[in-house]
């Protein structure tokens, strides 16, 4: 399914992304930043491992390679150090604008965990509490996965009807998370093409954006249906494809490049199908079909934690250079400030001002109706196992 960047899609001028619902907006008095969480060292690497995949069915061959992967640096994840980065930006973002809400840290699996985040939040006073998910993507880990958790934290710790917790909604079709990846896609582009005349190489450059695969049995139980007749694939596929299409006619170098969707950090028994194609299996092919280089856009992620540090610039990188195409792979959003300022407008949109209105609002770059992702089609049974 590999393309040039295509006319916009034709969508109605009334399509938007979603807003507040009745209630959510307030004066909230703390922010939790609600994120994966990962190991700090060695020891923490098989019960971080365990966390993750409790009631998944994740084999254990799949668990061993994983841990080598964090083995291999030290046993640490990138991500805690970078969600706390994350943090002391945004604390300075709000600070600049003179908003005075304190910013809460959790994690699903690793240290500090929901229940402590929560309780703390509570310690300290706080009933209004809005949630930032470092996901940028609607779909079931990244957004319905911390919804339950947030809903079994709350009667774990006996603090039902004493949080009111509202979480802040997607945004990876907003300005803040596609100005920085238009950002990385330029440079990457420019980087590709130097190596190639380097090289004395007239071969064409291809751009993989690359993300998570999930199973494609989850994939396909997302709704809302109007998103899949207008993509003709996923929901979580066809978020991906409309930031792709977007990108690449946002770029001015990015005309005429080819450009695909693939995906990577598949898990799971090998008999399960999950999304594809593999991002090394298409560096493959490309290089069978001639092409001479590669962009590898994570846009799939916020930062460069392990599963983007070891899939792309070990795996991915490697079957690159195995195939002698040239690489780049770009980075993720990260501390852009574009990111963290777009991020502080989102919450914004929560928050009310001395009048009532809303103290900001997020920008809606990429045209569709992205506002009932995960209610219309319902999640139906439950995820056990998949
Ligand atoms: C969609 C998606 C995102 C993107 C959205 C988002 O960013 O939220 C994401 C992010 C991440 N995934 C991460 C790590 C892992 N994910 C695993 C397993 C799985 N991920 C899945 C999906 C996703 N995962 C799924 C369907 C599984 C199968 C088991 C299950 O149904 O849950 C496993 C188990 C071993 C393995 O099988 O790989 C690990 C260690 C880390 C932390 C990296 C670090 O430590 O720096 C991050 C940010
Ligand atoms: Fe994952």
């Amino acid at each position: 399914m590999s393309s040039t960047a295509p006319a916009a899609k034709a969508l109605p001028a009334d399509y938007v992304a979603q807003t507040p619902a009745e209630g959510e907006r307030r004066s909230y008095t703390a922010i939790l930043l609600a994120s994966f969480g990962g190991p700090e060292g060695q020891d923490d690497v098989i019960p971080f491992l365990r966390n993750v995949t409790r009631g998944k069915g994740i084999p254990d061959e799949r668990l061993e390679e994983v841990a080598t992967h964090y083995r291999a640096n030290d046993g640490i994840s990138p991500i805690n150090e970078q969600n706390r980065d994350l943090i002391a930006a945004l604390e300075t973002e709000l600070a600049k604008r003179e908003i005075d809400i304190p910013i809460y840290w959790g994690n699903r699996n690793w240290d500090p965990y929901f229940a402590d985040s929560f309780k703390k939040m509570h310690q300290g006073g706080h009933r209004d509490v809005l949630v930032l998910v470092t996901s940028a993507y609607a779909g079931y880990s990244s957004n319905d996965q911390y919804l339950e958790d947030f809903e079994r934290t709350l009667d774990e710790t006996g603090l039902r009807g004493e949080l009111n917790l509202v979480k802040v909604r997607q945004f990876f079709y907003d300005k803040a998370f596609t100005k920085p990846n238009e950002e990385f896609l330029s440079a990457g582009l420019s980087d590709v093409s130097k190596q190639l005349s380097e090289k004395g190489s007239e071969g064409k450059t291809k751009v993989l954006f690359v993300t998570h695969s999930i199973p494609s049995a989850v994939a396909e139980r997302q709704g809302p249906a109007r998103i899949k007749e207008l993509f003709g694939t996923d929901v979580y596929t066809a978020q991906h494809q409309a930031i792709a299409d977007y990108l690449m006619q946002a770029v001015p170098e990015a005309k005429d490049v080819d450009y695909q969707v693939v995906f990577q950090s598949r898990s799971g028994s090998p008999e399960t199908p999950w999304l594809e194609p593999d991002i090394n299996d298409q560096i493959e092919e490309d290089a069978q079909n001639g092409y001479a280089g590669v962009v590898v856009v994570p846009f799939g992620f916020v930062s460069d934690h392990m599963e983007v540090i070891w899939d792309l610039d070990t795996e991915a990188k490697e079957t690159a250079e195995e195939q002698g195409l040239a690489f780049h792979r770009a980075p993720t959003v990260g501390v852009h400030p574009e990111f963290v300022s777009g991020l502080v407008d989102i919450m914004g949109e929560y928050i009310t001002g001395a009048e009532g209105q809303p103290l900001a609002t997020g920008e809606q770059t990429v045209p569709g109706d992205w506002s009932d992702l995960t209610t219309d089609g319902g999640w139906g049974t439950p995820l056990q196992g998949s």
